[in-house]
Formats: C-alpha cells, structure tokens, sequence
C-alpha cells in the first residue's frame, strides 16, 4: 500500500527532509558531517543509520528523537521508521604531523595539586569510556609515583618483542606505566632527557594498536613531563583535575595556564571531593535504624543539607566558567571509590550499583563530546587552510 503512494521516495528526499537536524554539540548538520549512513527504502518503510562521533555522546538519545521528528514531519505519507544509533570515533592518528599510527585522540590528565584523584579519575575516564564500547589505552605518565598498576590491579612486566614492547592487558585496558618496570618500593631518579626518552619509548614504542582513545595519567603539577609530551605529539587535549578547595583551585589555574602555554586545548575542568553524600553513606554503611531513616529517600533529590561540603561548594564549576574552560561535572567523595581504588578493582567502581557510578559517566559523556568538539574544530580550521586564498588585486 504505502509502496503505491509514495513509490518515488529516494535516499536524496531522505538527506533533505535531515536538512536543519544538527548534531547540537558539533553545531553542524548530521548530513553535512556524513553522520548519515545505509540509507534503506523498502515497501513503506524507511531505515537508516545515525554514525555518532563517539558511543559515550551524552547527547544519543535526544539525537535519535530529533531524526524521528524530522523524518515523520517532513516525509509525505506515514513510513515505518527504522534508526540505528552506532558510532565512530573520529580522531587522528594518521603518521601524519607526529601522531602515533592507530591512535585516534591521546588525552591528558592532569592536576596542579597532587592527592586530588587525578590518577582515579584517569582510570575513571578509561573504564568509562571502554563501558560505551571504545577501545582505549592507559599511560601512567606518573613516572614518580605510578598508581595506575595499584589501581587496575595489575603488576605483570610488559614482553618486548623486538623493538617494540607489548602494553599489559587489564579488565579490557591496554596499559603501560613506569610501576610495571620498577621493583615496586624502589624510588625513581630522573633528569630530563631520561624522562623524556621513558615518555617518548612509552608512546612509540609500546604496541598500542589501534585506539580510539589513549588516556594519560600525567604526575601532578607544571613539571617536565607534561612539557615532554607537549613537544612529542600533537594531543587532542588535557582535562584539569581538581578539588573545590582554594589551594587546589590555585594550583589547577596553573596547570590550565600551562597547558594552554603549551597550545595542548583544555576539554575542562572535573571537581573530584565535590561533597559528601550522607545519604549514600547510609544507606550503604549505616548502622539498621540509620538505614530505616535512609531508606526511601531519593538518592538525586536531596535537599541539600545531605551533602557535607568538606572542601568547600562549587569552586571548581566557577572557576572553569571564570577560565572560560568546559566544566565536566563533579565526583562526591565516596567510600566505596577509595576501596575498589585500593583493592585494584577500580572498574567496578563504574559497574551498575556503584554509587560513583552515574557522575563519573556523567563525567565520561561530557569529556567525550568535548574531544568531538575539539575534533571538529580542527577539522573546519584544516578545511579553511586548504581553501585556496582569494588574491585581492587592485
Ligand atoms: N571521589 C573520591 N572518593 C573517595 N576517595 C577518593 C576519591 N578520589 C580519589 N580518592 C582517593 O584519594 C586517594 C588519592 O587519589 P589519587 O591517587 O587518584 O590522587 P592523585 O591526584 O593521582 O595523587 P598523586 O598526586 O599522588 O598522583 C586515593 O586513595 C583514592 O582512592
């Protein structure tokens, strides 16, 4: 029936009635950023697919309703609406101006202040992002006090083959990190040129494969190695940890003043020890009648006087605003984060049932579109250079 009304329809009338529906986050419009895909007409029915820049795009679902709108509005006749949400993650890693073959976004993380969880939100980051289905790497650049093998439980000694060393594999992680190479309370020794050369081995010598994200974990502060990595590869950016507290608030001022000195984009900015959650904590610790008190409460909706402010509220989301950086969300203070953290089960910390759980996808989702931004970006202003320059003669 529906084949006899509209039997014309064609993959061109499907891209036009897309004309308008943009990605709201890349500001461009899907059919323009070739995010359109397997566009399928059969008896009545309409199928496509929707080609995300990266599968922890926060925005998915309301991308698909957006697609549904436009379609039914603006297709003649009612069709049967098939839309297949995927993703590929769009980056680099051409060999093309020093970035590392296969690896498409290298991202930093960094602090100005040590303590604050810069090396638990890394570890964050990747578990989060490989949840969505990426394939991501994990670099311990914390040469001097490397924590990522603690916190994945990992403590293999990475096989060289040939020139080329094989990363250690963990809970679905390809990782690499100086506390793999070390006696575990040995102290490291390092001048600049060394450390530069262990970075430099660590990025192009580690078989990392192909990746769609390599996460680094940098030491804290404005030290040599974030200079080093700065001058080996073009990163796609650097996210600032830190914790509301001034001090910390201070010193992450310095690490995004640095990075940007450095030309490395800062994706922004996460307020790790945002508050503590009473209510969590009783819910999950207390003792029979704290939890009767607990139970029943909205674990989101709380009144506000169940979070205990210990380092102080919202600093870190004013600042990045006075910074004009992308504040990424807040990461409360949590018991069960610490322990998985120091029981090397740090991904579970991520899994269903994990208090942490929901802010640090939070915090994922909102990194991984801003790495889309920045990818856009680049790619418009490549595109510009390109274009050939309009000679104005007179
Ligand atoms: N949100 C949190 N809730 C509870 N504990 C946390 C949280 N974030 C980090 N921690 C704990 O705080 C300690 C320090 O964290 P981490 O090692 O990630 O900090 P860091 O900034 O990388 O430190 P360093 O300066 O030594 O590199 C760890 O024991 C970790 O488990």
């Amino acid at each position: 029936m529906f084949g006899k009304t509209k039997p014309t329809l064609s993959e061109r009338d499907v891209l036009d009635a897309l004309k308008g529906v943009k990605d709201p986050d890349l500001g461009r419009d899907l059919v323009d950023l070739g995010m359109i895909k397997d566009v399928r007409i059969g008896d009545g029915t309409v199928a496509l697919t929707v080609n995300l820049t990266t599968p922890a795009c926060p925005l998915k679902g309301q991308i698909e309703r957006d697609v549904r709108n436009a379609l039914q509005a603006r297709l003649p006749g009612e069709w049967n609406l098939t839309v297949n949400m995927t993703a590929e993650v769009r980056g680099k890693g051409s060999a093309e101006s020093g970035d590392i073959p296969g690896i498409k976004n290298v991202i930093a993380v960094g602090s100005g202040k040590g303590g604050v969880g810069k090396s638990t939100m890394a570890a964050s980051i990747a578990f989060g992002l490989k949840s969505y289905g990426a394939s991501v790497g994990l670099m311990d650049a914390d040469v001097y006090g490397p924590s990522i093998p603690h916190l994945v439980g990992a403590n293999a000694r990475p096989q060289a083959i040939g020139e080329r060393i094989q990363p250690i594999e963990a809970a679905g992680l390809k990782l690499m990190s100086m506390g793999f190479l070390l006696e575990p309370e040995r102290a490291v020794i390092m001048r600049g040129p060394m450390l530069h050369g262990i970075i430099n081995q660590f990025l192009r010598q580690v078989d990392w494969g192909s990746l769609d994200y390599l996460v680094i974990d940098l030491p804290p502060g404005t030290g040599d190695v974030p200079l080093t990595l700065a001058q080996t590869l073009p990163l796609t950016g650097a996210v600032v940890v830190c914790t509301p507290q001034e001090v910390a608030l201070l010193d992450a001022t310095r690490a995004i003043s640095m990075f940007r000195q450095l030309r490395v984009p800062v994706l922004g900015m996460i307020e790790n020890m945002a508050f503590f959650d009473v209510l969590a904590y009783l819910k999950d610790r207390g003792g029979p009648e704290a939890r009767k008190l607990a139970e029943g409460r909205n674990f989101f909706d709380l009144p506000g006087d169940e979070r205990a402010y210990l380092f102080g509220r919202g600093g870190a989301r004013q600042r990045a605003r006075e910074m004009d950086v992308p504040f990424l969300g807040e990461v409360p203070l949590n018991l069960y984060l610490r322990e998985t953290g120091d029981a090397g089960k740090m991904d579970s910390a991520l899994q269903p049932g994990s208090p942490s759980r929901p802010y640090l996808l939070g915090v994922v989702e909102q990194l991984a579109a801003q790495i889309s931004i920045q990818n856009e970006r680049k790619a418009q202003e490549a595109a510009k250079a390109r274009l050939p320059k309009l000679e104005i003669l007179n």
